[in-house]
């Protein structure tokens, strides 16, 4: 099995899902099972982005309202690109909430996982090649609410799946054609990195933009879950990471 992640600016509109689709198409071929964590829609000013609907809102310290209304940026992500695979005659299905299975903790804007279910995942495999999750957000133990795993949170979502579904492989989908030396939005003289450590990746990363979220990269460093941070628009071989 392989985990696809496309984030707000692969989902942003729908000429870059149409290229998430022949990823997904290309992963079928060579996958039985494929699972796609979607980030919500483009950055603050566009529709539905985190930012945007979280500007919706007085700006208060993180809660069960603001994660809930974060949380939809990814559901309607999720809903969308399933609508739109399914009419391009491709068999797949969203599991969100309690049936994706991802348990925290009540620390709303940056939950803990504290428990995983994975089984209703893999009985859906049976029926469905293809699977949508919402990524960014979990499920209250408690209360059942939603909850948030952090700004960046999808990365998270899709390395944490990786580990316990034991995939191949997670794949992250970027505007950029992997990790290079340095952020090329900020500096004009950068290379591509093409292999590269846990131990690398976690030096490389910064603030304000990181290439993948530093907490989904530490997840990924402790339990060795092997990346592929590789271009949305191009088809060539990005940044491997698994050692
Ligand atoms: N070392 C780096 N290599 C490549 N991109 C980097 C690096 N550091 C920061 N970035 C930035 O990370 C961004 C992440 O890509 P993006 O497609 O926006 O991710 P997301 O999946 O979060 O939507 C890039 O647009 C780039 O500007
Ligand atoms: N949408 C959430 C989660 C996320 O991971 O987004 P992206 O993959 O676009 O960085 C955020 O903006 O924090």
């Amino acid at each position: 099995m392989i985990i696809q992640k496309y984030g707000g600016i692969a989902m942003q509109d729908y000429e870059s899902r149409k290229l998430i689709i022949k990823h997904i198409q290309k992963a079928m071929r060579n996958h039985e099972q494929v699972l796609v964590v979607v980030s919500a829609m483009g950055r603050r000013g566009q529709h539905y982005s985190t930012d945007t609907l979280l500007d919706l809102i007085p700006t208060t310290l993180s809660s069960v309202e603001s994660d809930l209304l974060s949380a939809c940026g990814e559901l309607i992500s999720a809903s969308v690109l399933c609508a739109e695979l399914k009419k391009g005659g491709i068999s797949t299905t969203v599991l969100y909430g309690k049936n994706a299975g991802i348990i925290t903790n009540e620390a709303y804007g940056n939950a803990n996982i504290i428990d995983v279910n994975t089984n209703i995942l893999n009985s859906t495999f049976n029926d469905f090649p293809c699977i949508i999750v919402p990524g960014f957000q979990g499920i209250s133990e408690k209360t059942h609410n939603f909850t948030t795993l952090g700004r960046g949170g999808s990365d998270f979502t899709a390395v944490f799946y990786g580990h316990h579904l034991k995939a191949e492989v997670v794949e992250f989908y970027k505007n950029v054609p992997g990790v290079m030396t340095s952020d090329p939005s900020t500096n004009k003289t950068v290379e591509l990195i093409p292999i590269m450590s846990y131990e690398e990746l976690q030096t490389i990363i910064s603030a304000p933009v990181e290439i993948i979220q530093k907490r989904a990269a530490k997840f990924a460093a402790l339990y060795k879950v092997p990346l592929h941070i590789r271009s949305l628009y191009e088809d060539e071989d990005g940044t491997f990471v698994f050692h």
